[in-house]
């Protein structure tokens, strides 16, 4: 499966040949784009379901303000066209108040219902906006990393958030609008043909004009839009990239450096921006004049037919006072297509991802592991990150016993990482199986799975937030006294209890106001209060002081007791006291025994150690 989006992610080549396969579609491409316009448009209508009362009660308005936009010129024209039999009769002047009354009345209405319109219909907006922004977060943690190794953090930041914006405008603006916009022109073209079908039928006669002019500019407002969008992203993402890397950023000076690269990136969005806002500006101006023209026909037409075909004048006015609700619901509809095409480009990203099908999941009937002892066994293992492309590993066989402490060395990049993120299965096996005590953890459940197995990554990360809501992640439930008894044994309690705050503390963004020490014996903290059978310790590869070196180690033996214990290890001291040091290399394991006889066999693992006096 690939995990990249076509129109961000493509190269400039790959990105033309999708604009040509646009242009000329096969009948095959056809047809499946087809469906699957029709599968999203099918998604679209379905975010509306749990919101159906508010939607009809939205768009019960919007029919009422339709009917008192006719209702208004209907009523003036009445009067106007029974003025002279009204002055003469008895109860004339009740008459007259009577419509006033009348017309109060239909606009009353009308505020009342253009004000729910307003409200309530913008909170539908929101609350759709709301689901399906929960809908992209909550999927985006079920893609598997090699989606997140693929696509960058700031492109979906812009996806889950810019984009949704748009769409809660869309979702409320669309069915309103459309519906106000239809029923203000049919109800105003029936009072047209009611008086006069000639005229009528000559307005009637160029809202085809109008819809076409209306549909090219739709389909090039639509591109732009969608270019802008996926600028938006790259921006996005090059924001979250220099900010994240702000410590280098600052101390190779390169602030100016940055800043050039920022502003292409800007200028590029500017491009995109004036390429939409000129098809808009085309498209409101035809729409305008569309208005403008039809008015004037309607005033010479009307004159030519009170000349020609004793229209009266208060039949005319009531033709001018109808124009002029034809127009607003043309301007109306055009409003729509700018709001979808906005927010629909928006739904198309949404959609980019939510239809990538999460390729690490549960099979049908996937059954929790059964309590762990912790054997795991790989069997013919292959693997490559670009499935059948370079292999990592090529049948790798290995067993490692419950309770084991096992530390994998080797030369930089020959899989030791590699190989502990396939435990998890962080990354799929494209041949052989891995299994936990005789159980492959292909057919178990995945939180059960990674329930088992605690990783302490090397790259360590902590979350924004206090200490102690740090550790909790390792167990949400858990009380004071488990933090604290968790923070004991990982040497971490004295350090935290001599901040500021103690476990109240706020550790800054990533951790930053903690040593890297501090911050590995915190992320050993919370692999005790997972409490896993299984543990995966990736050693940090720079240097710690003696000190923090040897209280990370003590951490490090205290949680491994009672559970297997794989460690990818950089120093001498950690492989020391390892029951097996397993040497990986290019082609599978290499040897494998404690230190004392690798060392006497004067291998590969004595080479290593005594060319570096680290591993
Ligand atoms: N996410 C990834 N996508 C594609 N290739 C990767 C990815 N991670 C690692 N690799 C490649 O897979 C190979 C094994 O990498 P791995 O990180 O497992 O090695 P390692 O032995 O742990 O290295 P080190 O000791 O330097 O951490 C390397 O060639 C690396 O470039």
């Amino acid at each position: 499966m690939h995990f990249q989006f076509p129109w961000t992610e493509a190269p400039a080549d790959a990105r033309h040949s999708h604009f040509l396969s646009k242009l000329f579609p096969t009948k095959r491409e056809h047809s499946s784009a087809t469906t699957l316009r029709r599968a999203r448009a099918l998604k679209f209508v379905s975010y509306y379901r749990p919101h159906m009362p508010l939607l009809l009660a939205d768009l019960g308005c919007a029919v009422l303000v339709a009917a008192s936009a006719v209702a208004l010129p209907l009523c003036a024209s009445y009067i106007t066209g029974h003025l002279a039999e009204l002055s003469g009769a008895e109860n004339g002047l009740q008459h007259i108040l009577a419509i006033g009354g009348l017309m109060l009345g239909v606009f009353a209405v009308q505020a009342v219902a253009t004000f729910f319109v307003d409200y309530q219909g913008h909170m539908m907006g929101s609350h759709i906006e709301a689901d399906l922004r929960r809908e992209l977060f909550a999927h985006c943690h079920k893609l598997p990393f090699a989606f997140h190794d693929r696509n960058k953090v700031g492109q979906l930041m812009s996806r889950i958030t810019n984009d949704t914006f748009a769409l809660g405008e869309l979702f409320h603006h669309g069915p309103e609008d459309l519906a106000i916009g239809l029923l203000k022109i049919t109800g105003a073209l029936a009072v047209l043909f009611l008086i006069d079908p000639v005229v009528a039928g000559m307005i009637a006669a160029m809202i085809p004009l109008a819809v076409i002019y209306a549909l090219y500019f739709n389909r090039q407002i639509g591109l732009a839009w969608l270019r802008n969008k996926a600028r938006i992203g790259a921006i996005n993402e090059r924001v979250e990239d220099s900010l994240a890397g702000i410590r280098v950023v600052q101390s190779f000076g390169n602030e100016l450096l940055e800043l050039q690269q920022f502003d292409d990136e800007n200028q590029r969005f500017v491009e995109s921006r004036r390429e939409g806002y000129r098809n808009e500006a085309w498209f409101s101006v035809g729409m305008e004049g569309f208005a403008q023209i039809v008015t004037i026909c309607v005033i010479v037409a009307g004159a030519l037919r009170i000349l020609t075909a004793g229209l009266s004048t208060a039949e005319l006015l009531t033709f001018l006072l109808c124009v002029g609700v034809l127009v607003d619901p043309v301007k109306r509809l055009a409003n729509v297509v700018r709001v979808w095409q906005e927010g629909y480009t928006g739904f198309v990203r949404a959609m980019e991802i939510l239809e990538l099908v999460p390729e690490i999941t549960d099979r049908p009937g996937a059954q929790a592991l059964r309590p762990v002892a912790g054997t795991i066994t790989l069997q013919d293992v292959s693997f490559g990150y670009q499935g059948d492309g370079q292999r990592v590993f090529s049948g790798l066989t290995l067993e490692i016993q419950a309770g084991e402490f096992v530390a994998l060395v080797g030369p930089s990049g020959v899989g030791k990482s590699t190989l502990c993120a396939l435990i998890p299965r962080f990354y799929e096996v494209t041949g052989g199986q891995i299994s936990i005590d005789g159980q492959d953890t292909r057919e178990v459940s995945l939180a059960s799975l990674r329930r088992s197995v605690g990783v302490v990554a090397q790259d360590v990360y902590l979350f924004s937030g206090s200490v102690a809501e740090n550790l909790r992640y390792g167990r949400p439930d858990a009380d004071h006294a488990a933090i604290i008894a968790a923070a004991k044994a990982a040497n971490a309690h004295e350090f935290i209890s001599a901040l500021p705050q103690g476990y109240d503390t706020d550790i800054g963004q990533r951790g930053v106001k903690l040593s890297g020490g501090q911050k590995q014996r915190l992320t050993i903290a919370r692999a005790f209060l997972k409490d896993p059978a299984i543990l995966i310790f990736d050693e940090a590869t720079s240097a710690l002081d003696n000190d923090s070196e040897s209280a990370v180690q003590q951490a490090l033996l205290t949680l491994a007791r009672g559970r297997t214990t794989i460690v990818i290890a950089h120093r001498l001291s950690t492989v020391r006291h390892a029951d097996r040091i397993i040497v990986l290399t290019a082609d599978g394991i290499g040897e494998q025994g404690t230190h004392e006889a690798l060392m006497a066999a004067g291998g590969l693992y004595a080479r290593l150690h005594r060319v570096s006096g680290r591993i």
